[in-house]
């Protein structure tokens, strides 16, 4: 950890102090073991302590063009040293893949409202690697490795963005030019949203509803140039720009574009998957779903960012906890710090834990993922639906507790946290952004309970099922009688699961009694809310039975200090979960009221623990001040000093009288109205 080289607030050493495990042991596990954590700061510093970003810039009060122009000078300063660091650490893939991790912390402090080069490197460069046949590779991938061409990935139009069988922009096909006519035949056709797209980016994965032999072929991608390599002006027959401002993102420069008449050659329509022969015949794909995989991979990277993003909120929720008093609870006694106050631990140790128990389901989702990949690779397409639907269901469950545990984190923060300063707007912004893009999150939810559904029927009917659904059985086999609940972690998660098979059971019963009137389609919409409460009851059901194995596995090998650390984390995660949920547990489980008051009491019971090894654990997630880069979050706790020198860089405090005052102020004062 980068340490500011002021003194230390004295309540925050107090609390260091008091830490009774290996924060260090920590962090390693955190990033993946200690030479991982050497990279992560080898990499952090080589890039931050160039003079040339000039962080000491507070963008916040630029223009938005000037954002955008500031954004792009720094990225460019980025990747050229990311260029060279590569070459220095020897030039493989792998080296590249490490520095790109790494660089994704540390671009958040470099340009805090967005990258406006973000979907090079990640959506434009995974559709190429992953949905190219061979000698489409060899055309495009070094020209995108060395970025002699930018890209983006361009799906979203004006009309939709969930439903992409709908896309309106056409592809049509000439066996005798042996091109593509790119179209977009309505204003709603329009692409519209994809990042970097406005004035960056010269090329575009383009997906488009492909015309051949006089038929619709379904959405396939095509690679497209937009703008002249030399002049960066639209090609002919793009009209393309920036969608204006927005919540937050403002310098990742997102886009519109529209096509009229726009030549793509033939070799351009990307052909792992759906193939086009030189005549116009069409080939249709093992699954059509393939040509979605790029949404899947980045769904899967998202439960990171929301593991990364609660972690960062909570670490400055809780060291600014622990230097602000306000409010004596004994009312002879001094100010405590807020963390005293318990409702302040209710709002930060829950977070907490829950940075620690996704950060475990991104690790076994990013396994599972590489397994079901090479699978794949391979021809056996099995896991597929399996994969869609727990990333569809966990991307929902964690970006949605993500943007709430960072609100919950702002409103810890009381007054100072609505500050920019505070540094918790930009994370939130993101949060609620990720909410959205990548699948608007209730259809993500939908598409989760679409499998818990089928699941359901096959349960029913003695089929076989995935493991991560088998309680379907457990809840079939109960036939109608209740779990009965038992206060230990494997009790809690049976009874969590007995929540999200008795959702399933009501939405699929819904179903089945709605279809006598109606189409299965609207007698599926009409269990709409069962179906999305089931599915994110299922995600809890899927992070607390990960949670569980993953942290038995932790606790086996680290000391038993930091054992017990995270066996108090993961009760904490599971206790909360528990409470939160308890209208669908109490629907479906046999739990008392005494059960109940026995779960608060183990709640304050933890928190006590907690109070302890908090301070420990957040330190533990290793943001520099840089990274963090919050008044009240930094490593040394003495928030008054920042907030006072933030306030006195303000734009506004250059000069004690603003020109506004005799321009407007005093006239209107001295006119006697
Ligand atoms: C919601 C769906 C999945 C619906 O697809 P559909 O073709 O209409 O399917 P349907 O007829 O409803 O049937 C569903 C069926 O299709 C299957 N399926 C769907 N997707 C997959 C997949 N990836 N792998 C494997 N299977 C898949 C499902 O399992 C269903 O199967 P079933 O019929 O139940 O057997 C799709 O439209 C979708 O993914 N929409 C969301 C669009 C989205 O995520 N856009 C992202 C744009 S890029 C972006 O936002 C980048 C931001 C990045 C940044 O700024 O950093
Ligand atoms: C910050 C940001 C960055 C983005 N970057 C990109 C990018 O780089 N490239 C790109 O192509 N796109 C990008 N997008 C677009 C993004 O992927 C879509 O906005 C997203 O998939 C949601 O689609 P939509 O806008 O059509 O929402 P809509 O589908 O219109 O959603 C509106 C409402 O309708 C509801 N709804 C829609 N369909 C259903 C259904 N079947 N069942 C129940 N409810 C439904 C939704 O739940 C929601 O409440 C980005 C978006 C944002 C916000």
């Amino acid at each position: 950890m980068s340490k500011n080289l002021s003194i230390v607030n004295k309540d925050l050493k107090e609390e260091r102090d008091k830490i009774n495990f290996n924060v260090e042991e920590f962090t390693n596990w955190f990033y993946g073991g200690a030479e991982k954590v050497k990279e992560k700061k080898y990499i952090e510093n080589y890039f931050l302590s160039d003079k040339d970003l000039n962080l000491e810039l507070d963008t916040s009060y630029l223009s938005y063009k000037d954002k955008y122009e500031e954004a792009v000078r720094r990225s460019i300063v980025v990747y050229k040293k990311l260029y060279k660091l590569h070459n220095e650490m020897g030039g493989t893939h792998e080296d590249f893949v490490k520095i790109m991790e790494n660089l994704r912390f540390t671009m958040g402090a470099i340009n805090p409202e967005g990258n406006p080069f973000v979907l090079h490197f990640s959506m434009f460069a995974l559709t190429i690697m992953n949905m190219t046949n061979d000698e489409q590779k060899a055309e495009w991938l070094p020209r995108i490795f060395n970025c002699n061409i930018l890209g983006t990935y361009a799906q979203t139009e004006l009309g939709h963005g969930t439903y992409i069988q709908r896309l309106e922009t056409t592809a049509t096909y000439d066996p005798k030019t042996k091109e593509f006519t790119l179209n977009s035949p309505t204003l709603t056709s329009y692409k519209w949203w994809p990042g970097n797209l406005g004035h960056t980016v010269d090329h575009a994965i383009v997906m488009a509803q492909l015309y051949s032999q006089g038929k619709c072929h379904g959405i396939q991608p095509f690679i497209v140039q937009l703008r002249d390599s030399e002049t960066h002006k639209p090609l002919p027959g793009i009209d393309i720009g920036d969608i204006g401002n927005k919540v937050g993102f403002q310098t990742v420069n997102n886009g519109f574009l529209g096509f009229k008449n726009v030549k793509v050659p033939y070799k351009n329509m990307l052909m792992k998957n759906s193939k086009l022969l030189e005549d116009g015949t069409f080939i249709k794909p093992k699954n059509a779903k393939l040509n979605y995989g790029t949404m899947v991979i980045i769904r899967v990277h998202m439960i990171i960012d929301a593991a990364c993003r609660i972690a960062k909120a909570t670490t400055i929720a809780l060291r600014y906890s622990l230097v602000r008093r306000q409010s004596p609870i004994n009312p002879n006694e001094i100010e405590p710090k807020i963390i005293e106050h318990i409702t302040q631990q209710n709002k930060i140790f829950p977070g907490i834990a829950k940075a620690v128990v996704f950060k475990c389901m991104a690790d076994y989702l990013t396994k599972l993922h590489l397994s079901i990949t090479q699978e794949g690779n391979t021809g056996n397409l099995a896991r597929m639906p399996e994969l869609h639907a727990l990333s569809c269901c966990l991307k929902a469950v964690c970006t949605n507790e993500d943007a709430k545990t960072v609100e919950v984190c702002r409103l810890s923060c009381g007054g100072h946290g609505f500050l920019r300063s505070a540094g918790l707007d930009d994370v939130y912004r993101n949060s609620t952004a990720a909410q959205t893009y990548e699948g608007e999150n209730t259809v993500m939810l939908l598409q989760a309970a679409r499998f818990l559904i089928k699941s359901f029927n096959e349960a029913r009917n003695g089929g076989s099922l995935t493991e991560g659904v088998k309680y379907l059985f457990d809840f079939i086999g109960r036939n109608g009688k209740r779990e009965i609940f038992d206060n230990s972690i494997n009790g809690i998660l049976r009874a969590i699961q007995a929540a999200a098979a008795g959702r399933t059971y009501i939405a699929w019963k819904h179903i089945e009694d709605d279809k006598r009137h109606n189409s299965i389609e609207v007698a599926t919409n009409l269990a709409g809310v069962h179906l999305t409460k089931a599915a994110e009851l299922h995600g809890y059901v899927c992070l607390l039975q990960v949670g569980i194995e993953e942290i038995e596995k932790i606790i086996r090998n680290v000391s038993p200090a930091l054992g017990l650390v995270f066996k108090n984390i993961l009760e904490l995660f599971a206790v909360d979960l528990i409470l939160n949920k308890i209208g669908d547990v109490i629907q479906h489980v046999d739990i008392s009221n005494e059960d109940i008051e026995k779960l608060e009491k183990q709640m304050e019971t933890l928190f006590k623990f907690f109070r302890t090894s908090a301070i420990g654990v957040v330190d533990g997630f290793d943001f520099s001040d840089p990274i963090i880069d919050s008044t009240l979050g930094s490593y040394d706790g003495n928030v008054y000093e920042n907030l006072i020198n933030a306030a006195r860089k303000s734009p506004l405090n250059q000069e004690d009288v603003n020109r506004t005052f005799h321009l407007y102020i005093k006239p209107f004062m001295k006119s006697n109205l």
